[in-house]
Parts: structure tokens; sequence; C-alpha cells
């Protein structure tokens, strides 16, 4: 099971770019916009939230049921592992076109002796170790080729010094074996986060149920994605752990029980970024209903970012974000510590401002505060660089971002890195740039398995029952579109929960 989820790619920096999980398959021809966009796109529920939640619950007091959870390679990945820790996970079916709800049921007591496979999800690998500690015996993790330079030693020194026995021979990355007890002292420990937010979050999430609570002091220079510790935060005082930040940078969290919770997951709003981005980039207008009032999500922050770039962004009051656009981009200067996770989206809408839209000539642009995206599903600097730059593009790396300046664009094949928002940027480049080439636009499966399907009927060009994009509800609630009720296979062809 473990090996039938890894990708297959070699391990080596350069071989990265096209070892994701179509490798085999033909690039993806993306589509030109024609004209300007009129479009309504229901999107799935977030990454985020999902996997949060799902931890939360299986460390919870008693059943409780997510509503409205993603369905994806990632969440899959994460029910997987709690799973093979003892947790109960059943399918609820819904009438959702995402797919069923979950009935989680904690164990009576976390086992080891397992597998874990972490895919490429960031989550899974600094999410579950804390709760492998927790367990009765070895816990053994690894991940796809790429997932293995991911950092991990800040978080896996953390659980020692907290009391966890952890082998690693000394790599600070995957695979490693966590020998789980079936507690852990837990208490204060200092950490560096500045490579990943997720660190802090890993260990705040599992830590009411280490036997001394967890204080966590940041040390390090930068915190990168603010906005994922706030959402941490938010999802445990939900569950009524008592967890305070007594400075910046420092969290406590107090030992005592998780409450089991129904839990409704709100849409993915970082997922959102292509689809609104695409309104900025082509012009016309774009709306995701299901946009939540108020929410921890980063993904919030395209409301102000898309604006930037000349765009008009307004959340309605039925909860529907529309984005309009008379499709002229602007260059920008964005500094989005917070926003790693959006950069991806953005450097590809500065590189249409660069290539000239509507008529007008390319504008520079420079988007920083994102040296931490180094980190993610590959070197997102050096890969959205290298992408831009193969299509005609004058990108250049800086140390904690990328400066784009003025290029005419021109059609090529687009690498994704196995990283699902490279695969989407490539997209959005190739609404306005002819002879855009995707390659394993199937790697998007890792938090929207439905991408290219969406994408299509955005444009109105998708296959299926070519129910209206703005019809009631939105595309992906219309019980005719047979497109969205039909998830992808797995790379092993199980079913994504
Ligand atoms: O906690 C989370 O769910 C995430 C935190 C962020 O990670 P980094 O802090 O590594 O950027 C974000 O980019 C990632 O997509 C999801
Ligand atoms: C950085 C990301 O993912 P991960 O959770 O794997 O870190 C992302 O989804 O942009």
């Amino acid at each position: 099971m473990l090996e039938a989820k890894m990708n297959k790619g070699k391990d080596g920096d350069e071989a990265h770019a096209g070892e994701g999980l179509g490798e085999h398959e033909a690039p993806w021809d993306a589509p030109l916009a024609d004209g300007a966009l009129d479009a309504r796109v229901a999107l799935p529920g977030s990454k985020s939230l999902t996997g949060r939640e799902l931890i939360l619950a299986a460390l919870g007091d008693g059943p409780g049921t997510l509503r409205a959870p993603l369905h994806s390679r990632d969440s899959a990945l994460m029910v997987d592992a709690l799973r093979a820790l003892g947790t109960g996970i059943e399918q609820v079916p819904t009438d959702s076109p995402f797919g069923p709800d979950l009935r989680i049921t904690p164990a009576d007591e976390l086992t080891g002796s397992t597998t874990i496979a972490c895919g490429l999800a960031g989550t899974v690998m600094r999410f579950v170790p804390p709760v492998a500690a927790l367990a009765l015996g070895p816990v053994a993790f690894d991940g796809d080729p790429y997932a293995r330079k991911r950092p991990m030693r800040p978080v896996l020194d953390a659980l020692r010094a907290l009391g966890a026995d952890i082998a690693d021979e000394g790599r600070g990355a995957l695979p490693f074996t966590v020998h789980g007890t079936g507690s852990l002292r837990g208490g204060r420990v200092k950490l560096d986060a500045s490579l990943s937010s997720q660190f802090v979050s890993a260990l705040l999430l599992s830590g009411a149920r280490f036997d001394e609570g967890v204080h966590v002091v940041h040390t390090g220079e930068r915190l990168p994605s603010l906005p994922h510790i706030e959402m941490t935060i938010e999802t445990l005082r939900a569950r009524g752990v008592d967890v305070e930040s007594p400075a910046p940078g420092e969290w406590v969290v107090k030992p005592g029980p998780i409450r089991a919770l129904d839990a409704r997951i709100e849409p993915d709003l970082s997922n959102a970024a292509p689809f609104l981005a695409a309104a900025a980039a082509v012009g016309g207008r774009v709306t995701v209903p299901g946009w939540p009032s108020a929410t921890t999500q980063v993904g919030d922050q395209l409301r102000t970012l898309l604006p930037a770039f000349g765009a008009d962004a307004v959340l309605a009051a039925d909860g529907s974000l529309t984005v309009t656009s008379g499709g002229r981009l602007r260059g920008v200067r964005l500094h989005v510590p917070e926003a790693g996770e959006l950069a991806p989206t953005l450097v590809g809408l500065a590189a249409l401002a660069a290539h000239g839209t509507a008529g007008t000539d390319g504008e520079a642009s420079e988007i920083t505060g994102i040296g931490h995206i180094r980190h993610h599903e590959t070197d997102r600097i050096a890969a959205l660089v290298a992408e831009v730059n193969r299509l005609g593009g004058d990108a250049v790396e800086l140390d904690d971002g990328i400066a784009v300046r003025p290029a005419t664009l021109h059609g090529g094949v687009w690498q994704s890195y196995a990283d699902h928002r490279m695969a989407t940027t490539g997209a959005l480049v190739g609404l306005r740039v002819a002879g855009v080439e995707v390659e394993d636009i199937g790697c998007t499966s890792k938090t929207l398995p439905q991408f290219p399907e969406l994408w299509g009927r955005m444009l109105g060009i998708a296959s299926g029952s070519g129910a209206p994009l703005d019809g009631p509800g939105g595309a992906a609630a219309s019980a005719s579109n047979p497109l969205l009720l039909t998830l992808p296979q797995t790379p092993d062809g199980t079913s994504w929960t």
C-alpha cells in the first residue's frame, strides 16, 4: 500500500520536473480563452481545514462528523494515516457532487506497528508524527521522492525534546520512524519555524493530548503563513481546547480533552485562486459561491490581492465572491509572507502582466516575502522562474521572491514538478498565451481532482452535460453534471477515502 501511493519519479533536483503522477501521460493543452468569462465555480472543501479536523476528530473524546470535507490525494493520505493508527473513518453518503461526509470514531488506544505514506503532503508528514508518538508501537513514515527533501528536522527535534523516540538516521527528513509509547510528556519546547508554519501547527494540534500540554516558542527571525497557525488555534478552540498565544511567536496548549464535533468544512479559498485570477487575466467575471464571511483561510486575501492587479472583487451578502475585470493586468509590488500558498497564482498573473494584456505594454512586478516556498511541493521560486522563462518570459529569482520584467510569452510545455499549484499556474498562463501545454495536469489531484473539468466548464468548453456554469448553486451543485460526480481514481486505483 505504501509503495502503491508513491510517485515513481527519480530522486534528484533536475529530474524532479516531470516526475508527477501522470508523468507518462501526454501534456494537457491549456485552453486559450476566446472572450470575456462569465462563470460561477463552486469548489470543494479546504485541504487545510479537512486535514486539521481529521486530526482533531481522531484525537477527540467521542465520534464526530466532517461535513463537506475535501476528497483529494492529500485528504485520502490523511484518512489512511489515521486509519492506520486505529481511527474509524466511515463515509456518509450525501448529495454533494464533491463526495461523502466522513464519520470519525477515535480509537480507544492509538496503535502503532504500521507504515504511513505521506505522498507529497506537508500536512500529513508534519501533523501525523505527533499523533504517532501517542500510539503504541513503531510507526514508519515515508513519501514521494521530493517529499524526502521537505524539511522535518525542527518538528522531529521538538518531538524528541518533548519525550518522543524518533529514528531518522540524522536525516531530519523522511523516511523516519516514530517509536510511540502510548503517551508523550510534552511541556515547553523551542523550535525554528521559519521554513514552515506547519511545524508549529503540528505540535499545537496534538498538544492537548500530551501529559503536560505543549508550550511552543518560535526562535527564528521570520514566521511564514501566520493565518495557518491562526486556523490551527481556531479549530482547537472550537473543540474546547485551551490555547493561548502569550507573546508573538509563542503558543500554549493546556492538556485536556479535545471535544468531538460536527464540523463543516469551508470551500478551499486557495484553490479558488486560479479561477478568480482567470477573471483578472482574461476579463469578464468569475463567481465562487460559499465564500465564508469570516475565515482564517489565507485565500480570503484574494479579495485584496487581485485588485492590486487591476481587478475588482466583491463579496456579496449571499456569500459569493465575484471578481470582475476589463482584462488589463497591472504590474504589482507585493510582499506576501502570509500568503505563500497563493504565490504561484500571483506569479502567473505577474507573468501575464509582463506579457501585456488588452493591447497594452507589459508591466514589471515583484513578489517578495515568499522565500519559504522553496520548501513547498517543489522549490517554487526556481520552478516558477524556470517555467515563465521557458515560455519566453523574463523572471528572476530574488532571495525571498521573484521579479518579472516585461517580455512577450510564447507557447511551450509548462512543467508541473508534481506540484498542483505549478500545474494550475500553467493553466492560468495558457488562458492568454496560445500553445501552452501543461505537463502532468493530473497532479492537481493533490487538492483538487476536478481541476481540469472545472477549468473547462469555467471556459464553457468541457465535455459533459453542458449544464450552465451560472445556474442555481453553480456548476458544481448541478446534479446533471456527471463530470463532477465522479472523482478520478487514486494512483493505486483505490477510492480517495
Ligand atoms: O498548515 C497548513 O495547512 C498549511 C500551511 C502552509 O504551509 P507553510 O507554512 O509551509 O507555507 C501552507 O502553505 C500549506 O499549503 C498548508
Ligand atoms: C504548500 C502546500 O502544500 P503542503 O500542505 O503540502 O505544504 C500547498 O498546498 O500550496
